[in-house]
C-alpha cells in the first residue's frame, strides 16, 4: 500500500455515543435455552415419550382387539364344537332310543341284529351298541363281544343311576374301562323300562372319547388350543389339546357359563386359553372349546413386537440424531461462546486500545467484486479519531468516507486483503483532520466478509524511531553529521560519482590549538568553540556538501561533483581556514584557533571510504607538521608518516633503555643549552636546556617530532628524568669549573609534571648534581597547569619551598585566568615565541607581548621573550620593559662547552646563527 492519503475525519460530531445496546435481562437468560444441544434432548424425550406413549397405545388397541377376536374366534368355535356335538349326542341318542325302543320292543339281542340289518347302528369302528339287563348283565353287544363269562356292569354309575331312578334322560358316563373294554371309553345310556314302566336293564352306546374331539383342526385351534366334553359335574369326558386326547380332569364349575369367554389356564398344561364353553342339552353336558392364548395372540405379538421395534428403533435413531445433534450443537455453542469470549475481549480491550479499529463487510457488486467496504463495527478510539459516533459510522462505506482511497489505492489494497487474504500496511503523516501532522499507522487484515483495519498513532513512536536515527547519524553537539553518516555519504558520493564518471573531494580538518582552549578553559568552553567553528565552516559549503564532526576537534568535508583539478579547491579552502581563525567568544573570553587540512581526491587517492579518510588524515598531519594553519593535498609518500613513528618509538626506546643501563651518551640523546640574556645588562643569567636525539639510523630528530610521541608513549616521563639530571650536573659542572654561577631551565611536559614522583626526582636530581636548588628553574605551560589548578599549585609550592623557581613558558598561548595566576608560585613568564616572530610589525603581537610584560610586572615577575631573532624584536621588548630574552639573534641552542665559552665572554655577545 503505497503512501496513503490521510485517514481523517470527514465531518466533526458529536461526542461519541455508547457503542452498543444491551439486551433485556429476560433475553439474555433465554438465550441458552435456545441452544439447540439444551433445547433439543428434552423435546426429543418428549418425542420418544410421545411414540412409546402412541405404541404403547397401539399395542394395548391391538391387543384388545386381538383378544376381542381371539375370544370372538374362540365364541364361534364354540358355537361350531357345540353344533356338532349336539349332532353326535344327538345321534347317539337317537339311537340309543331307537335302541330302547327296540329293545323293550323285541328284546336286546333280535332288537341289535334288526338295528344292525336296517343300518340304524352308528359304524361299529367307532361305537358298540349294547345292552343290560336289570341286573347289569350285558345281554346283547353289537358288534358281537369276544367269547367269554357274562359282563356285569351293575356297580357302573352309568346302570346304577338309571336303576335308581327313570329321569327320562340320557346319560353319560365318565371315561372309564371295563371289563368288556379296557381303555377308557364313554358310555350313553338310556333306561329301558318293562312293560309296567319298572326298570328293565340299560341300552348302551359306547365310544372313545377321541370319537368327540376328531373334530379338532390345527388350522382353526392351532398347535395348542383345546376341544372338550364335560360334564355337568365339570369332568371332563373327553378333551383335546394338540394330538393330546385325555378326559377325567375336574374344570371349574365357573368356567362352564354358557356361552361366555374366559382366559384361564384349566387343562393342567399351565398354558393360559381363550375358554368358551357351550351347553349341549340332553346329556347334560358341555362343548367346551380352548384357543391358546399365546396362538391366538401370535400375530399380535408379532404386530407388537413389530409396534416395539419400531418404536425402540425409533428412539435409538433419535437418540443417537439428538446425541449428534446436541454434540455438533455443544460444540458449535463453546465455538461460539468461546468466539464471543474473544469478542467481548477484543471488544474490551479495543475499547481500552490507543488504536482505531475498523471491521468491514465486503459490499459486492453485480460481478461478484468487491465495490466498497462498510463499516460494520469500529472502537471508541475510532470514533474519536473519525469525529464520528459509531452509529454515524455503521453502514458508512469506506469510500464515501474517504473517497480518495479509491484515487491512491487504499482502497484497492482493503479490497484485495478482503478477497485474498494477507495483511497490508502503510504508515503516513496525517495532514488533515484531528490526527493532523501526526504519524499514522494503518495495518489491514482479513476477516471473514471483509477486513479489519487497525489504525495507529505511531506520531511518537517514529519521532522517537526518527530521533535515533538522527542520534546514530549526527553529532550530539554540532548537530553535524558524524562519523557513521559521514562514511554513508561518502560510499553513496563514491558509487555516483563512479556512475557519472565526477570527483570527490574529502577534506580532513583538524583544529590547532583546540587542545590548549579545552583543557584550558574546561570543555564546556571547548565545546562551544566547536559548535561555533562548525557553523563558520558549514557557512562555507555549498548545498550538497556534507560536513560532518569525526570527533573532538576534528571535522570532515566531502565535496561530491568537484573539478578533478585539486587546485580547484584552493579558493574554499582558504575560505574556510580565514573562517576558522576568526576570533571567537567562548567562555567569556576571546579565543582564536586554526585549522590544519589534509585533501584528497576520488577518484585519484582512493576509491573507497576508507582510504579516502586514511590518506585524507595523512595529509592532514602532513599540514600540521608543516607548521599548521594550512592545508595539503595527498601525495603517496604521506602514509610513510604512520610507520615513520613506529620506527621513532622503537628508536626512542632502545634510546632511553640505554641511556637508563649507562650515562654516557652512546644512546642517541644529548643536551644543548640556549643563553637566556638580561636585556638591560646583556649578560648571560641562564641557559635553557634543549633536548636532541639522535637516531642510530636516521639521524637527528627533530624535538618537535620526537617529545609528542615521548608524551604519548610515556617515554617522556622517564626521558626529561635524563634531561633534568644532565642540566642539573652540567649546571653544576659549569660552576665547578669555576663559571659565573647560571641558572638551567629544564622543560617539563605535561605528563612529567603529573608524575607523582616528580618532586622527588627533582630532589634527586638537585642531590645527585650537587647543584643548589636556586640554580635550577623547571619551565611549564600554563596549560600544564590548568589541567588540574590546585594540585599543580600544590606541587609549585612544594618545589618553590626547595627552593626551585619556576617559569611559564608559551605564555599567552594558554587561557590561565588572572585571578589564578596570581596563586602561581612562579617567577618568570615566557612570551610564546609566535607572538615575538611579527613582533617588530604586527600590532596584536605587540600588544600581548606588552600586556604580558605588564601583568608581570604587576605580578612581580620576570618576564622573557623567546625566539628572538631580529634587532628589531630585541628594540621593541627593551623598549617596552621586558627583562629578558631568549633567541637565535643571541645563540642557537649549543652544547656545554660553547655555553662555559659564552660565560667567560662578558657581556654576552650575539651568536653567528
Ligand atoms: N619536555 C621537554 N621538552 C623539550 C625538551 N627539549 C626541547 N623541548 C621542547 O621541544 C620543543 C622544540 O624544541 P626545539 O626544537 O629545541 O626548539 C626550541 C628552540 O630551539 C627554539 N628557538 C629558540 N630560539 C629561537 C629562535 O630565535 N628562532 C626559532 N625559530 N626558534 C628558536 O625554540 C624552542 C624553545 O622552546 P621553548 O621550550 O618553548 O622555550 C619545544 O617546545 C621545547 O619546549 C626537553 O628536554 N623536555
Amino acid at each position: 500500500m503505497n503512501a496513503p492519503q490521510p485517514m481523517s475525519p470527514l465531518t466533526s460530531g458529536p461526542p461519541p455515543a455508547s457503542a452498543s445496546k444491551p439486551r433485556p435481562g429476560w433475553a439474555r437468560r433465554l438465550t441458552p435455552l435456545l441452544e439447540t444441544h439444551i433445547s433439543l434432548p428434552p423435546f426429543a424425550l418428549l418425542l420418544i415419550v410421545a411414540l412409546w406413549v402412541v405404541t404403547f397405545h397401539m399395542i394395548r388397541t391391538e391387543r384388545a382387539a386381538a383378544e376381542q377376536g381371539a375370544r370372538e374366534g374362540a365364541r364361534k368355535l364354540a358355537e361350531t364344537y357345540e353344533a356338532q356335538m349336539a349332532r353326535s349326542l344327538s345321534g347317539i341318542d337317537q339311537t340309543l332310543k331307537m335302541l330302547k325302543y327296540a329293545v323293550e320292543r323285541d328284546g336286546p339281542a333280535p332288537a341289535l341284529a334288526t338295528l344292525r340289518q336296517r343300518g340304524l347302528l352308528p359304524p361299529a369302528m367307532l361305537f358298540v351298541a349294547a345292552v343290560a339287563d336289570r341286573h347289569g348283565v350285558l345281554v346283547a353287544r353289537s358288534p358281537s363281544p369276544p367269547p367269554g363269562p357274562p359282563v356285569d356292569i351293575s356297580h357302573e354309575p352309568h346302570f346304577t343311576m338309571h336303576r335308581a331312578a327313570d329321569t327320562g334322560m340320557p346319560y353319560a358316563s365318565r371315561a372309564s374301562g371295563d371289563s368288556m373294554r379296557h381303555e377308557p371309553h364313554l358310555h350313553f345310556t338310556r333306561r329301558l323300562n318293562d312293560a309296567k314302566g319298572g326298570f328293565a336293564g340299560i341300552a348302551i352306546i359306547v365310544t372313545d372319547p377321541a370319537y368327540f374331539t376328531s373334530a379338532y383342526e390345527r388350522s382353526r385351534e392351532g398347535d395348542h388350543g383345546m376341544l372338550g366334553l364335560v360334564g355337568d359335574d365339570g369332568v371332563v369326558r373327553a378333551m383335546r389339546i394338540g394330538d393330546q386326547v385325555s378326559w377325567g380332569q375336574h374344570l371349574p364349575m365357573a368356567l362352564l357359563k354358557d356361552g361366555q369367554v374366559r382366559l384361564d389356564t384349566v387343562a393342567g398344561d399351565g398354558t393360559p386359553r381363550y375358554l368358551c364353553a357351550r351347553r349341549l342339552h340332553g346329556f347334560g353336558m358341555y362343548a367346551i372349546v380352548g384357543l391358546d392364548a399365546k396362538e391366538a395372540m401370535a400375530a399380535f405379538a408379532r404386530r407388537e413386537r413389530t409396534w416395539l421395534a419400531a418404536a425402540a428403533t425409533g428412539t435409538a435413531l433419535l437418540a443417537i440424531l439428538v446425541a449428534l445433534l446436541s454434540a455438533w450443537s455443544w460444540q458449535a455453542a463453546r465455538a461460539r461462546r468461546s468466539v464471543r469470549h474473544a469478542q467481548e475481549t477484543y471488544a474490551a480491550a479495543s475499547e481500552a486500545s490507543v488504536d482505531a479499529f475498523f471491521v468491514f463487510r465486503s459490499v459486492f457488486g453485480a460481478d461478484g467484486s468487491i465495490v466498497d467496504l462498510e463499516i460494520e463495527m469500529a472502537n471508541g478510539r475510532a470514533e474519536k479519531m473519525t469525529g464520528r459516533s459509531l452509529d454515524q459510522l455503521r453502514g458508512t462505506r469506506i469510500c464515501e468516507l474517504m473517497p480518495h482511497y479509491r484515487r491512491n489505492g487504499v482502497f484497492a489494497a482493503m479490497a484485495r486483503v478482503a478477497r485474498d487474504g494477507g495483511v497490508e500496511q502503510a504508515e503516513w503523516l496525517a495532514e488533515v483532520g484531528t490526527m493532523a501532522g501526526r504519524w499514522l499507522h494503518l495495518r489491514v487484515v482479513q476477516v471473514e466478509g471483509g477486513a479489519f483495519a487497525m489504525i495507529s498513532d505511531i506520531n511518537e513512536r517514529k519521532l522517537a524511531a526518527d530521533r535515533i536515527v538522527h542520534m546514530a547519524h549526527h553529532d550530539d553537539l554540532t548537530g553535524l553529521p558524524n562519523r557513521t553518516m559521514l562514511r554513508l555519504r561518502l560510499t553513496e558520493a563514491i558509487v555516483e560519482a563512479e556512475r557519472k564518471q565526477e570527483c570527490v573531494a574529502l577534506v580532513f580538518v583538524d583544529l590547532d590549538g583546540f587542545k590548549l582552549i579545552n583543557d584550558g578553559l574546561g570543555h564546556s568552553a571547548g565545546d562551544e568553540l566547536l559548535k561555533v567553528i562548525g557553523q563558520r565552516m558549514q557557512a562555507c559549503l555549498r548545498r550538497g556538501d556534507t560536513l560532518a564532526r569525526f570527533g573532538g576537534d576534528e571535522f570532515v568535508l566531502l565535496l561530491p561533483a568537484t573539478r578533478p583539478d585539486p587546485q580547484a579547491l584552493a579558493p574554499l579552502l582558504d575560505k574556510l581556514r580565514h573562517a576558522v581563525q576568526e576570533p571567537a567568544q567562548v567562555a567569556g573570553q576571546s579565543v582564536q584557533v586554526s585549522c590544519s587540512a589534509g585533501v584528497v581526491m576520488y577518484p585519484r587517492d582512493g576509491r573507497d571510504a576508507d582510504t579516502l579518510l586514511m590518506n585524507a588524515d595523512a595529509a592532514m598531519y602532513r599540514a600540521k607538521d608543516g607548521g599548521r594553519n594550512n592545508y595539503r593535498f595527498y601525495t603517496r609518500d604521506m602514509n610513510a608518516r604512520g610507520e615513520e613513528n613506529l620506527v621513532l618509538l622503537d628508536g626512542l626506546r632502545q634510546s632511553l633503555d640505554a641511556s637508563m643501563a649507562d650515562d654516557g651518551g652512546a644512546h642517541g640523546f644529548t643536551l644543548l643549552y640556549q643563553p637566556k640574556i638580561e636585556l638591560a645588562s646583556g649578560r648571560m643569567f641562564g641557559v635553557e636546556a634543549l633536548l636532541r636525539w639522535e637516531h642510530p639510523e636516521h639521524g637527528q630528530i627533530a624535538p618537535a617530532r620526537f617529545i609528542g610521541l615521548a608524551e604519548d608513549s610515556g617515554m617522556i616521563v622517564d626521558i626529561g628524568d635524563w634531561a633534568l639530571r644532565t642540566a642539573c650536573r652540567q649546571a653544576m659542572a659549569w660552576r665547578a669549573a669555576g663559571l659565573p654561577p647560571i641558572t638551567v631551565s629544564v622543560n617539563v611536559s605535561p605528563r612529567q609534571f603529573e608524575e607523582r614522583r616528580l618532586v622527588e626526582r627533582v630532589a634527586a636530581a638537585l642531590a645527585d648534581s650537587g647543584l643548589p636548588p636556586d640554580g635550577l628553574e623547571l619551565e611549564v605551560t600554563e596549560t600544564l597547569i590548568m589541567r588540574d589548578l590546585a594540585q599543580s599549585i600544590a606541587k609549585m609550592r612544594t618545589l618553590q619551598q626547595m627552593g626551585v623557581s619556576l617559569s611559564i613558558d608559551d605564555f599567552g598561548t594558554g587561557y590561565s585566568s588572572l585571578s589564578s595566576l596570581k596563586s602561581f608560585p612562579i617567577s618568570r613568564l615566557k612570551i610564546d615565541q609566535t607572538f615575538v616572530r611579527e613582533l617588530a610589525d604586527n600590532p596584536g603581537d605587540q600588544a600581548i607581548a606588552t600586556a604580558v610584560i605588564s601583568l608581570g610586572h604587576k605580578l612581580k615577575l620576570r618576564v622573557i621573550a623567546e625566539g628572538v631573532e631580529t634587532e628589531a624584536q630585541c628594540a621593541f621588548l627593551r623598549a617596552h620593559g621586558c627583562d629578558e630574552m631568549q633567541g637565535y639573534l643571541f645563540s642557537k641552542p649549543v652544547p656545554p662547552e660553547r655555553i662555559a665559552a659564552l660565560l667567560l665572554e662578558e657581556p654576552c655577545q650575539p651568536e653567528a646563527a
